[in-house]
């Protein structure tokens, strides 16, 4: 079949976007990865699926899954499209939406044309919840690699995440260290790895190697979950901007218990359809 597609990025995390509430198709992992493949597909670290709503609490699904064809439960840039998207294909007149994801409902707030603000939910610390392989909660974790020790923060956004806090990110051993810890046996469902530099406290620099699609220009999930953790350590504090390769984003958490906010642009960069 001819599947519509339209393909979108949130600073610089790509996506192609697919309605299917208007078209009647089931995508396997192989369509998803040739919708992925940036030769011999369309080209994203992202497929992002709008489906109707399962609950009448929320207005629509949204399923994501990442270039290597694996279903992730969030996707922060994602969501921020996602609101665009449905808005622009007049699926909703709504600038406040409310969407179910493989790891719970987040509202999404639609600012102007390009802004979006997306109540991200709490962050989840229990090893379990992450999941993490470690005996109790730690405001920090030490994990082996490769007969080297590293200290890492851990945390659920709905998606596992890992953090370590850098010197200066564009020396971080992110090719190196990313994959390795992304597989990493203490991280039975895989983790996304943030390297984060503190600039000051409302202010870092961070590369994100992301579970199922590498290093990506910027990841939604993975700057709450560095703010999360730099406030945690307390080496930031309220509102921060987060500055990644492809743009930045302001992300506000007031604490324990409180839902993470993440504000940031949205673009789309063209339409077309592909023959599955
Ligand atoms: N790779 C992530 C999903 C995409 C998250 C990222 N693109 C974002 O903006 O949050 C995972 O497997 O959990």
């Amino acid at each position: 079949m001819l599947l519509k597609f339209t393909k979108m990025h949130g600073a610089g995390n790509d996506f192609v976007v697919v309605d299917l509430i208007s078209q009647r198709c089931r995508l396997r992992s192989r369509d998803i990865r040739l919708l992925a493949d940036r030769h011999f597909g369309v080209g994203c670290d992202q497929v992002l699926v709008v489906e109707p709503p399962g609950r009448p609490e929320v207005d629509f699904r949204y399923r994501i899954y990442n270039a290597d064809g694996s279903e992730a439960e969030q996707c922060g840039n994602g969501a921020r499209c996602f609101a665009r998207f449905v808005r622009d294909k007049q699926l909703t007149s709504k600038r406040i939406i409310r969407v179910e994801t493989a790891g719970g409902i987040i509202e999404l707030r639609v600012r102007d044309k390009q802004q979006v603000e997306v109540d991200m939910g709490a962050p989840e610390f229990e090893p379990e919840r992450i999941p993490l392989r470690a005996a109790t909660r730690a405001a920090s974790y030490t994990v082996a690699l490769d007969g080297r020790e590293l200290e890492l923060g851990a945390l659920s956004m709905g998606n596992p995440h890992a953090i370590l806090r850098v010197e200066d990110v564009a020396q971080a051993a992110v090719d190196s260290l990313g994959p390795a810890l992304e597989r990493h046996p203490d991280f039975p469902q895989r983790v996304n790895v943030g390297f984060m530099e503190v600039v000051s406290e409302r202010e870092i620099r961070l590369r994100v190697f992301e579970r199922g699609a590498g290093e990506t220009l910027a990841c939604g999930t993975g700057a709450c979950a560095a703010v999360v953790y730099g406030i945690s350590r307390g080496w930031l504090q309220g509102v921060v901007t987060v500055h990644l390769p492809g743009g930045k984003l302001e992300i506000a958490w007031a604490g324990a218990g409180h839902p993470v906010v993440m504000t940031g642009p949205t673009a789309v960069v063209f339409e077309g359809s592909i023959r599955i």
